[in-house]
């Protein structure tokens, strides 16, 4: 397996969570070995809100790391492999397509799927490189 399991389920019992009760961790590897983890932390003002992957990220990009292996993600739920929101897709394919996210279950069962099959065709970093206007 590319990607500890055990960081992503301890991470979660750090989650700010007092409106969803849904707790949720997530442990970001970068290339070079490095764990970055992160839990959803949530705001008073509903859609201040963030997701444990984008805490993840951003607390790894902020020390300097933007090349990442997989990113693994936890939940409570035990009928169900946690799923990242779109927002979370899109933050993930900013630092590329073809890295791995765990979905995985308290159980310590997973799915493993690239950042591409969560989110095909898309629009990223690539797509502003080409000059579409002359001003
Ligand atoms: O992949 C996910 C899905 C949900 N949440 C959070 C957002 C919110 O705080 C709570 C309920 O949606 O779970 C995450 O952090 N990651």
């Amino acid at each position: 397996m590319a990607v500890e399991l055990e960081p992503v389920s301890a991470t979660k019992g750090q989650a700010y969570c007092p409106y969803s009760k849904f707790r949720v961790g997530a442990a970001l590897l970068t290339d070079n070995g490095c764990y970055f983890k992160g839990c959803n932390v949530e705001n008073a003002c509903t859609n201040l809100g963030l997701c444990a992957e984008r805490t993840a990220i951003t607390k790894a990009v902020s020390e300097g790391h933007k090349t990442f292996k997989a990113i693994a993600i936890a939940s409570d739920m035990e009928d169900k492999f946690i799923s990242p929101c779109g927002a979370c897709r899109q933050v993930m394919r900013e630092f590329g397509s073809k890295w791995d996210v765990y979905l995985t279950k308290p159980d310590g069962t997973h799915k493993k799927m690239t950042v591409d099959e969560l989110l095909p065709i898309s629009f990223g970093p690539d797509d502003l490189s080409m000059k579409k206007i002359n001003n």
